[in-house]
């Protein structure tokens, strides 16, 4: 049996940065992926980066098979500059990845060669995978697909169904009624964008309706059957055909088939793995990060995951997910819509001393210039304390600039400061000036 100080199981942003790490400092490092099309893990290959230089591409007015083959171009670097990088400081086994108790592994590779590793540490890094919903004929019908299968497809469906409005049924949404499909999107919600304001959520959906996305909310899909090639879509009021659909309706904690049941490994209610503040689960120095872990579904906060995790390997603690603080967040919808910390509703709700401002998009000079006065940036601070409360930006940058106002959070920098800011001119920022003249 072969033994490492540190075995990662998944190419997952956390495990790869802390294989990176220790293999670097001269540990015996190995990653398990089960893929040879995963390598670097969900964001680069069917995450974060294909969805956003698809919608890049589109926004510049691509066709589908360009916009495609961009992405495929995009990913295959990423994916081999990945195994190339890792590959220095680890042991690459392209595996599946299976406990045999709670510090042996075994793996088995596709053409069937089996072998046992043991772990000093052993990180969990294995993800999410779609949730798929006991809708009759979802999971047997043809031309139904999750949001992988949906990057794969050889032909521009001319008319897309999307089960869920969240975060990935709108950003694909968005996307193909760019290139020009017709999207019709069903979500059991009264509007888009639950978490948000209401007010929120009619923008979106109306900038969405003007793109040519259609919505059928409040409604709930009841069947989904094939006529020919097309797929038809149940609901309790009407039938919808189409040439693909899409179901996004969440991603669950990727446990299934790692033998937990052979290890003292505990689950939560939820099914992600069981971890304290230090990301270490029931058993010592197994430790699971990422989505696999039930928190937040950011490759952002993976990584965050690692730094905790990397900390506690060195003895610090004084950084846990108990200290994280603002996780600011973006969808990558056109414009798109990006929020920190609390929204008024939130606030209301939770009986806090709030005072808030808002200013459309089209009183920004910048707007102006840069011809798309779309948009409204929001934000609340306690007036005694003047600390900033939350932000909330819709509107053309906000993924840029929901950064900057998480950092003012995060290093409690006073709302009053943003007012007396010096920005450059003419930019988005610069209106923080005003934002917060509150
Ligand atoms: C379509 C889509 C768009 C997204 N867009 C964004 C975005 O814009 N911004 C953002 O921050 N987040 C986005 N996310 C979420 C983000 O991709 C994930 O939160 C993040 O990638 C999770 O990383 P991770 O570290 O948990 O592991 P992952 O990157 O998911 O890696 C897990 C790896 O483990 C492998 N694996 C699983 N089981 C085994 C096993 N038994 N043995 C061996 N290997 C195994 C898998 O093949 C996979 O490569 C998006 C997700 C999706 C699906
Ligand atoms: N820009 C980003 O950062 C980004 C982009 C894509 C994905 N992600 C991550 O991936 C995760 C998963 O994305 P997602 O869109 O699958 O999940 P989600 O939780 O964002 O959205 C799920 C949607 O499915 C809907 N739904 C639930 N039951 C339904 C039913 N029976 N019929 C129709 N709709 C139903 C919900 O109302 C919700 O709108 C996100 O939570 C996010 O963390 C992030």
């Amino acid at each position: 049996m072969q033994h490492y100080d540190l075995i990662v199981i998944g190419f997952g942003k956390a495990g790869k940065t802390l294989a990176a790490k220790l293999g670097s400092q001269g540990k015996k490092v190995a990653i398990i992926e089960k893929s040879d099309k995963m390598y670097g893990g969900t964001c680069i290959n069917i995450g974060c980066i294909p969805t956003k230089t698809l919608i890049v591409a589109a926004e510049r007015g691509d066709d589908f098979s360009t916009a495609m083959a961009t992405k495929n171009q995009v990913t295959d670097r990423l994916r081999n500059k990945n195994l190339a990088a890792f590959s220095a400081h680890a042991d690459v086994y392209t595996a599946q990845a299976r406990f045999i108790s709670n510090k042996i592994i075994e793996i088995s590779a596709a053409n069937g060669e089996r072998k046992q590793l043991e772990g000093e540490i052993i990180l969990i890094n294995t993800g999410a995978v779609s949730v798929q919903l006991p809708i009759e004929g979802l999971a047997t019908s043809k031309n139904v697909f999750d949001s992988t299968g949906i990057q794969q497809l050889s032909e521009q469906p001319k008319r897309l169904g999307i089960i869920g409005g969240g975060n990935i049924g709108l950003e694909f949404a968005g996307l193909y009624a760019r290139l020009g499909s017709e999207v019709r999107v069903f979500d059991p919600n009264p509007r888009i964008l639950m978490r948000e304001e209401e007010k929120f959520s009619a923008l979106a959906q109306e900038y969405m309706s003007q793109q040519k996305v259609n919505f059928e909310l409040n409604s709930r899909v009841q069947k989904v059957f094939n006529r020919g090639e097309q797929v038809v879509v149940q609901t309790e009021e009407a039938e919808f055909t189409f040439d693909a659909l899409l179901y996004a309706t969440g991603r669950k904690p990727n446990t299934a088939d790692l033998g937990l049941e052979n290890t003292e490994i505990k689950l939560t209610h939820r099914g992600a793995i069981e971890v304290n503040e230090f990301c270490e689960s029931s058993v010592k120095n197994v430790f699971a990060a990422g989505d696999v872990n039930g928190g937040l579904q950011f490759t952002y906060v993976s990584l965050d995951d690692f730094r905790i995790i990397s900390n506690y390997l060195q003895g610090k603690t004084d950084y846990s997910l108990k200290q994280r603080q603002n996780v600011p967040y973006t969808l990558f919808m056109d414009p798109p819509f990006s929020r920190v910390g609390l929204n008024e509703d939130e606030a209301k709700k939770a009986g806090i001393n709030y005072a808030s401002k808002e200013i459309p998009l089209a009183a920004m000079p910048r707007a102006h210039v840069n011809g798309d006065l779309r948009g409204l940036f929001k934000v609340l601070v306690d007036p005694e304390s003047k600390r900033i409360l939350g932000a909330t930006l819709f509107g053309a940058e906000s993924a840029e600039l929901i950064n900057l106002i998480t950092l003012a959070m995060n290093c409690d920098i006073p709302y009053t400061r943003l007012q007396s800011q010096i920005f450059t001119h003419p930019t988005m920022a610069e209106n923080f000036n005003d934002l917060f003249a509150i």
